[in-house]
């Protein structure tokens, strides 16, 4: 890492702190409205935590499984080029290859209008493993914008091979919630999804998701807009993408939240995934020198009763 980077990095405010998860560092930004934090490890958006207020993402005291490819359940994992299970190797990690690698600090400043920017590269070139993985030559950024009204996650894959890439992917977000049991989902009614938890069958989701609780549901051809509202801690989260298709809900429930070493028993109760995605029939292929992008804008409001 570079000097001029490190001193752009201060210049904000931010800092880079050592972690002695998989050895690789943290991007931790502070500001009046604000905190942050960026793990290069898995290019992990970690944490934004708003003044005054609760996490937007969940934290658990569990770092993710050991091993090569453990995996994380908090914050913001990347699931990127393939969701869920790898169709050909089943011995291959779920959720594809970038969240288990080390990503490039790049730029640190800031947008016109003063929001913190912080972005982030992974390339296929500089990973042997990744390589023998997935035979596509890629360039993956991630563009963090932060400020008082939330956060933007801006993902670019770039093809850089001579044949089409096939692609699933999410932003696989951990958002943090007072209870499972009374949070609700807003924004998918009358939206078609595949429950996984049901063998794959297909359902129109009538009104809002409530409770949270032991669901694996990929909403297809979703809108881009959806909320969760929770009541306990008095705040509404909106939820924006662009170039995803697919909207998954994910909780584990009690069960098999208690057959996971990589998560705390009653971790399930303060979370909720709601992951911005391309998933089962909204996979696409990016063309040779084509760029995908998927973007995440979060933003935190009070709850009123409406
Ligand atoms: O444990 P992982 O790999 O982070 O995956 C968690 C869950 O992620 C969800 O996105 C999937 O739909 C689930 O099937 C999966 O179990």
């Amino acid at each position: 890492m570079n000097g001029r980077l490190i001193q752009e990095l201060e210049e904000l405010g931010g800092e880079i702190r050592p972690s002695s998860f998989r050895k690789c560092d943290q991007i931790i930004i502070e500001q009046p409205g604000f905190s942050a934090s960026i793990a290069l490890w898995g290019g992990h958006l970690e944490s934004f935590i708003p003044a005054g207020q609760e996490d937007l993402l969940f934290q658990s005291v569990n770092q993710g499984g050991e091993g090569r490819f453990g995996r994380r359940h908090f914050g913001v994992p990347v699931c990127w080029p393939w969701f869920g299970a790898n169709y050909v190797h089943d011995d291959y990690p779920a959720h594809g290859v970038a969240r288990y690698f080390r990503w490039e600090f790049i730029e640190a400043g800031r947008f016109k209008n003063g929001d913190v920017k912080i972005v982030i590269r992974l390339a296929s070139e500089n990973h042997p493993l990744v390589e023998e993985m997935w035979p596509y030559a890629f360039e993956l950024r991630q563009v963090f914008r932060f400020s008082n009204k939330g956060f933007r996650i801006n993902f670019s894959a770039a093809n850089l091979s001579d044949k089409a890439m096939p692609v699933s992917e999410a932003l696989h977000t951990y958002f943090n919630i007072s209870d499972n049991q009374t949070a609700e989902v807003h924004g998918l009614e009358q939206v078609t999804y595949v429950d996984k938890f049901d063998n794959g069958s297909r359902h129109l989701q009538q009104g809002a998701v409530t409770p949270c609780d032991h669901m694996d549901r990929v909403y297809v051809s979703a809108p881009d807009v959806c909320e969760i509202h929770d009541p306990g801690l008095q705040r509404k989260l909106v939820i924006s993408t662009e170039g995803s298709n697919s909207t998954v809900l994910w909780n584990p429930g009690a069960e098999l939240a208690r057959q996971r070493v990589d998560m705390e028993d009653e971790d399930y109760r303060r979370f909720v995934c709601v992951e911005a995605a391309n998933a089962l029939t909204d996979e696409y292929d990016i063309p040779p020198g084509g760029i995908h992008q998927l973007k995440l804008k979060v933003r935190h409001k009070p709850l009123v009763n409406e």
